[in-house]
C-alpha cells in the first residue's frame, strides 16, 4: 500500500502535505517524497526512509509552492532504491508528475507500448509506466493550455490502455493539478476543502484522516472511473472517464491497511472492525461452545478495536497483555522476512500476569505469513499461558494479491494449501479460529450497503479485474517472492538515481 495527497491553496502547501504523509505513514514506511511547484519549476525531495526522516527544514525551505502532491512508499513493484521513491516526473509535455497507490496488472503490455512511442521507462516501476501513459495522453491534446474536457479525455484514454489499481495524483506544470480512480475504486481516494480568506482550496488524499488531520472539510469520496481536476485557478471540474466503472474497494483496506478513524466510501474503518469482532465473537461462541477461556488479548495494534468486541461478545475480560513500542513501525510491510521477524519481538512485550496460568484467546485481524502468530503464541506460553487460542478477523489468506499490497507469492503465505488444523499446528496454537468470508464482507457493507462489491482475491483467488491468469501469477512470484526481491535488491543497490527535477 502507500499513502497519497494532492493540495492546491492559495499559500505554501508544504508544510500541509508534511503533516498529511505523516498521517498516512501506516500505508508505506519505505520511502517518502513531497513535489511542489514553485514558479514554473518543479521542487522534489524524496528518498528512502519514514516522512520525519526524509524531510530536514533545509528540505522543506526549497519546497515553495501554492501547489504540490506527496507519496509514502510501500513497494510492490520494482525495487525498493530510492530512484524509485515517488512522485516520479516527465519533462514533456509541460512537465508532469505523478504519485500512484495500488499496482498495475498489465505493466508487461504498458512497457512494450511505451517503448513503441519512443518513451524511455528508467525503472521496473509500474508506476513511472502509468506517468507515461499519462503524459502520453496528455501529448495528443493540442495547444498550450489544457482545458478541462482535454485532461478528461486523456484520463478517459488512460483508462482504457490500463488495468489494475491505481489511485493517482498528479501535476502538470502551468495547468493544475489532476487525481483519479481506476474503474474498480480498488485503492482509496477522497477530495476536500478548505474555505480561506482568498478563496476555496482543495485536498485529495488516500484516506479521510489526512484532510482530518490539515483542516481540510470532506467533500466525498473520488468515485472509481472519475478524474479530478483543479486548474491553476484553483477551480475544481469532476467528471466520469471510465467505461462501466463498478465500485469494489480491497477489503483488506478495511481489516488491516487503513487507520480505523477513516471513512472510506463511506464506510468507518473502525466500524467495520467492531463489527468484524462482532460476527467472529459470535462463531466463537457457537463453534466453541464450551470453550476454556479466561481472557480475550489483542495483537496490537490493528485488532484491538476487534478483540474488545468479541470479548463483550463472548463476555469475557479484555486485557492488553502486549505492550507494543511506539517507536517500531508496522511489521507485515516491511520489505524482507528477516527484518519482519526481528521486527515482532522488538515491537511487542508480553506483561507477564495477564498470562501467567491463564487460558487466553489471542486475536488478530489477520493471518498472512504467521510471523506474528507464531512468535507471539511462543511469548504468551513463555509469560506462563496455560492453553493459547488463536482468532482472526479475516478469513484464510490463500492467494496473492496483485492490486498493492505486497504478498505476491502463494508459497509465502501460511493458509495456502493447508486447512485450520495444520495452521494451527504450525504457529502452535491450542485452538485457531478464522472468520468466514460471508461474515467479513457482511461486517463491511453493513456500513454502507450500497457497497455490495469487494475485491476479496486474497481469500477465494477471484480478482475483480478479471484479467490475472496463472501465467500472470507465476511471474508475480519469479519476480517479487522474498528471495527474488532480497537478490535483486543487492544487484541494484548503484541503480542511477536520476532525478531530472530541482533537488533540494
Ligand atoms: O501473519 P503476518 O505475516 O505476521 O501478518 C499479519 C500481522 O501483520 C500485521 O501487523 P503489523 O505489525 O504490520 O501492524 P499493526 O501494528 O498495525 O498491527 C497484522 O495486523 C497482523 O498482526
Ligand atoms: N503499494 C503501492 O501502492 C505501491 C505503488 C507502486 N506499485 C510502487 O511499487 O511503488
Ligand atoms: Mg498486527
Amino acid at each position: 500500500m502507500c499513502g497519497i495527497v494532492g493540495i492546491v491553496a492559495h499559500s505554501s502547501v508544504n508544510q500541509t502535505i508534511y503533516d498529511a504523509l505523516t498521517v498516512l505513514q501506516h500505508r508505506g514506511q519505505d520511502a517518502a517524497g513531497i513535489v511542489t511547484v514553485d514558479g514554473e519549476a518543479f521542487r522534489l525531495r524524496k528518498a528512502n526512509g519514514l516522512v520525519k526522516d526524509v524531510f530536514q527544514s533545509k528540505h522543506m525551505l526549497r519546497l515553495q509552492g501554492n501547489i504540490g502532491i506527496g507519496h509514502v512508499r510501500y513497494p510492490t513493484a520494482g525495487s525498493s532504491s530510492s530512484s524509485e521513491a515517488q512522485p516520479f516526473y516527465v519533462n514533456s509535455p509541460f512537465g508532469i508528475t505523478l504519485a500512484h497507490n495500488g499496482n498495475l496488472t498489465n505493466a508487461h503490455e504498458l512497457s512494450e507500448q511505451m517503448a513503441q512511442m519512443r518513451r524511455h521507462i528508467n525503472t521496473n516501476s509500474d508506476s513511472e509506466l502509468l506517468l507515461n501513459v499519462l503524459a502520453h495522453e496528455i501529448q495528443q491534446q493540442p495547444g498550450y493550455v489544457l482545458t478541462p474536457e482535454q485532461v478528461f479525455e486523456a484520463v478517459t484514454k488512460l483508462h482504457a490502455r490500463v488495468r489494475g489499481a491505481y489511485a493517482c495524483v498528479a501535476l502538470i506544470v502551468g495547468q493544475g493539478l489532476v487525481a483519479f480512480r481506476d474503474r474498480n475504486g480498488i485503492r482509496p481516494l477522497v477530495l476536500g476543502k478548505r474555505s480561506t480568506d482568498k478563496g476555496q482550496e482543495y485536498m485529495v488524499a488516500s484516506e479521510s484522516v489526512a484532510l482530518d488531520a490539515v483542516g481540510f472539510e470532506y467533500i466525498r469520496d473520488v468515485a472509481p472511473g472519475e478524474a479530478v481536476f483543479v486548474d491553476r485557478d484553483g477551480q475544481l471540474f469532476t467528471k466520469q472517464c471510465a467505461q462501466a466503472p463498478q465500485l469494489s474497494p480491497c477489503i483488506f483496506e478495511f481489516v488491516y491497511f487503513a487507520r480505523p478513524d477513516s471513512t472510506i466510501d463511506g464506510i468507518s474503518v473502525y466500524a467495520s472492525r467492531v463489527n468484524m469482532g462482532r460476527k467472529l465473537g459470535a462463531k466463537i461462541a457457537r463453534e466453541w461452545e464450551d470453550h476454556d477461556i479466561d481472557v480475550v488479548i489483542p495483537i496490537p495494534e490493528t485488532s484491538c478495536d476487534i478483540a474488545l468486541q468479541i470479548a463483550n461478545e463472548l463476555d469475557l475480560p479484555y486485557r492488553q497483555g502486549f505492550v507494543k513500542n511506539r517507536y517500531v513501525g508496522r511489521t507485515f510491510i516491511m520489505p524482507g522476512q528477516e527484518e519482519r521477524k526481528k521486527s515482532v519481538r522488538r515491537k511487542l512485550n508480553a506483561i507477564g500476569q495477564e498470562f501467567k496460568g491463564k487460558n487466553v484467546l489471542l486475536v488478530d485481524d489477520s493471518v498472512v505469513r504467521g510471523t506474528t502468530s507464531e512468535q507471539i503464541i511462543e511469548m504468551a506460553r513463555e509469560s506462563g499461558a496455560r492453553k493459547v487460542y488463536f482468532a482472526s478477523a479475516a478469513p484464510e489468506i490463500r492467494f496473492p494479491n496483485v492490486y498493492g499490497i505486497d504478498m505476491p507469492s502463494s508459497q509465502e503465505l501460511i493458509a495456502h494449501g493447508r486447512d485450520v488444523e495444520e495452521v494451527c499446528k504450525l504457529i502452535g496454537a491450542d485452538g485457531l479460529i478464522y472468520q468466514d468470508l460471508p461474515d467479513l464482507v457482511a461486517a463491511v457493507s453493513e456500513e454502507n450497503p450500497t457497497v455490495s462489491r469487494f475485491d476479496t482475491s486474497v481469500f477465494n483467488g477471484q480478482y475483480v479485474t478479471q484479467d490475472v491468469d496463472q501465467a500472470y501469477l507465476d511471474r508475480l512470484n519469479e519476480d517479487r517472492s522474498d528471495d527474488a526481491k532480497s537478490k535483486r535488491d543487492s544487484e541494484q543497490s548503484s541503480n542511477l538515481e536520476i532525478h531530472n527535477v530541482c533537488h533540494p
